[in-house]
């Protein structure tokens, strides 16, 4: 995650549309210092969880397809972990990885309870077919067998799970610079230590080593809180809702800022505590947050990685 954290932190101190306010984070710190929120994982009671293998399965086969929603403005993540919780209490042997390679695009809507296409559906399938694909060749089937293999380290999930599975390696290029943002492969090593409650198979000695997940909705509501700041042009295309090309400066500011900032932001939280902050919680409660406040206004870019 080191990679993470130092490239995005370049793109922060290069960057030209998006600027990070530390008077902002220094309120936002402040604010915190006194009570830091705790937001419970699967607080909506959406998610899959029976404390074993098949969890890992289901959280493997969730973040795999944990993108872009927003195309289709009824549909949520929400409905993704619903859905996928749904057919795999039906069906046990759903998200085995034989059948993984085989689901098609309506079969794929109709575990999600979607009467039409969904976003990017295509590309989910695909990513569903590579994952049941180098599952079986690598590790038996099983996602549980991928996690075992980390040695409780949260780091070298994320390595393996961006070496084994190309729909996971989030990566740019930004003024000539290798940026990594690795968001849907850290979501699931921070699923795996929320289902599990830091026990058994989200049991990570360095879970403190990840860092949020840029995804459309915490740089918004950074920017709300007034830890981002856009430039005008910016501004203007997001509140159209304009949509930002994938790669393009804008795009990879607005992650890689949030990424910076929240790292700032934790470190001052815990010198003026003395206690230590993880980013996974500071991005739960940020994430929780921006979904339930209707009038944020997220930037619009049709990608597989967020
Ligand atoms: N940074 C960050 N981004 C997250 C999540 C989660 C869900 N995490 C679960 C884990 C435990 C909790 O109980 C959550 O349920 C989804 N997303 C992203 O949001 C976007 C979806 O937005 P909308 O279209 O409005 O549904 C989309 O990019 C999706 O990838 C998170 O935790 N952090």
């Amino acid at each position: 995650m080191e990679e993470v954290r130092s490239t995005t932190a370049w793109v922060a101190t290069h960057s030209s549309h998006v600027t990070v306010d530390f008077t902002g984070i220094e309120k936002v710190a402040e604010n915190m210092k006194n009570s830091l929120p705790k937001v419970e994982w699967d607080f909506e009671g959406i998610h899959y969880f029976d404390n074993g293998p098949l969890t890992v399965q289901y959280l493997l086969v969730l973040d795999a397809l944990n993108f872009c929603f927003w195309p289709d403005e009824e549909m949520s993540y929400d409905h993704l972990a619903s859905g996928l919780k749904v057919t795999l209490e039906s069906d046990k042997s759903a998200f085995d990885a034989d059948r993984l390679q085989k689901y098609t695009g309506p079969q794929l809507r109709k575990m999600l309870n979607w009467s039409r296409p969904l976003p990017l559906e295509d590309e989910r399938v695909r990513l569903l077919h590579e994952v049941g694909l180098e599952l079986e060749r690598s590790f038996e089937g099983k996602a549980s067998k991928l996690v075992e293999s980390c040695d409780n380290s949260a780091a070298k999930l994320v390595a393996l799970m961006t070496r084994h599975f190309p729909g996971f390696r989030d990566h740019t290029v930004y003024k000539g610079h290798q940026i990594f943002l690795y968001k849907r492969a850290q979501i699931f090593a921070a699923d795996l230590w929320g289902a599990f409650k830091g026990q058994g198979y989200g049991d990570f000695e360095d879970i403190s080593s990840i860092t949020i997940f840029a995804d459309y909705i915490v740089p918004a509501v950074l920017q709300q809180l007034g830890v981002l700041r856009y430039r005008s042009s910016l501004d203007n295309i997001i509140k159209k809702n304009t949509e930002i090309v994938s790669g393009s400066e804008e795009e990879v500011e607005l992650r890689a800022c949030s990424v910076y900032a929240v790292e700032k932001m934790k470190e001052l939280i815990s010198k003026k505590t003395g206690k230590q902050v993880l980013s996974v919680e500071l991005d739960l409660w940020l994430w929780a947050f921006g979904i339930q406040c209707p009038s944020l206004q997220h930037h619009r870019t049709l990608s597989i990685y967020y």
